[in-house]
């Protein structure tokens, strides 16, 4: 089977730039990729690079889809290279979408800013970095979520700890009826001395009576190529550790899996590479899987948290799709006027 391949970049600034070790991230850029078939059934993938987290950049991506030509098969659409991540990502999901599609209907994705109702996930809200208080206070206000994520290695250590005191003090002085779970991402700013100092603070927590909060991981806090410091905070400390830079590609994965990490990997399926790969490693090594998004716009959302409901694992962990208004009202990516405003 022969198809139409048309690719649309897109931009969309985020409301409050995000802050992380690498820099600010001001505007999100993709690209949308469709599929057409010879009988008008149509597929579209998003491509969202994330290259400071080791995908490719957008560059990158934009001269592969550039050589591509206007048809393309399963010969190409399966033997993207390796390094093109999101590329694959993007354009074996909408092949996926093309393929299995049972009638001529082209299936908008952006069908609103709702998700497919996946009920048995639940979600971690993305908290702003920043004062422990203020933490507390966005805690209690999203008291529909339970699981939160909150950035470190933003601010010198001292200071992170006292606002971290700050949010346990407010949350254990107030009247939360369910615990909160709290991961900490420390995108790989830690040194293995810090990170001994963040994992003490977090057990001694467990000594606190009553206190309406639990760190359920502490989520890369090593450099991208340090296993052998990981595995040793793995074996000092009782607070579980995840992998998430160390993991971004399914090649980094089956590496470090080989190599006896056990621990939670953190996977970002847009960026992870071929989503059957991805499919049939999780399926085979039953690992403590954490699925999260990487800002993608509606069409990689939908592929992403439609993996993540197919291989929810045994830790039936939230996953990392909070809806954390990240992007102005209205900043939705709407696939009709990429496709007719061009
Ligand atoms: O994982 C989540 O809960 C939200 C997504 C997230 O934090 C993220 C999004 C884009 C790029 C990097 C990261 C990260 O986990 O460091
Ligand atoms: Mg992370």
């Amino acid at each position: 089977m022969r198809y139409q391949f048309e690719f649309r970049p897109y931009r969309r600034p985020f409301k409050h730039p995000l802050t992380t070790p690498h820099g600010t991230w001001e505007v999100r850029e993709g690209i949308i990729v469709r599929l057409t078939d010879d009988r008008g059934k149509v597929g579209y993938g998003e491509i969202a690079p994330v290259p400071w987290f080791g995908s490719e950049t957008l560059a990158d991506a934009l001269s592969f889809c550039e050589q591509l030509g206007h048809e393309i098969g399963p010969e190409i659409i399966f033997s993207i290279p390796p390094r093109l991540t999101a590329c694959q990502f993007a354009i074996e999901s909408a092949w996926e979408i093309v393929s299995t599609q049972p009638s001529a209907i082209a299936v908008q994705p952006e069908l609103g800013f709702e998700d497919v109702p996946y009920h048995h996930l639940t979600y971690s809200g993305l908290l702003p970095a920043g004062a422990g208080a203020a933490i507390a206070r966005q805690i209690l206000w999203k008291q529909g979520y339970r699981t939160f994520k909150w950035k470190i290695g933003v601010a010198p250590i001292e200071a992170e700890l006292k606002s971290f005191q700050q949010l346990v003090r407010s949350l254990r002085d107030s009247f939360l009826q369910e615990t909160a779970l709290l991961r900490l991402d420390a995108n790989g700013a830690l040194t293995y001395d810090q990170a001994c100092r963040w994992l003490e603070t977090c057990e001694r927590l467990g000594e606190i009576e009553h206190l309406p909060l639990k760190i359920e991981f502490l989520e890369q806090p090593l450099a991208v190529g340090d296993l052998d410091g990981m595995l040793q905070l793995a074996d000092r400390f009782a607070i579980p550790l995840a992998l998430d830079e160390s993991v971004a590609g399914l090649s980094q994965l089956r590496q470090v899996y080989r190599e006896g990490w056990r621990g939670i990997f953190v996977i970002k399926p847009c960026i992870a590479g071929s989503p059957s790969e991805l499919r049939q490693f999780c399926q085979t090594q039953a690992i403590d899987a954490v699925f999260s998004s990487v800002f993608e716009t509606q069409v990689g959302r939908q592929a992403a948290l439609k993996i993540a409901a197919e291989l929810q694992n045994p830790g039936d962990r939230a996953v990392g799709f909070g809806i954390t208004h990240w992007f102005e009202d209205g900043e939705e990516v709407s696939i009709d006027r990429l496709w007719t405003d061009l």
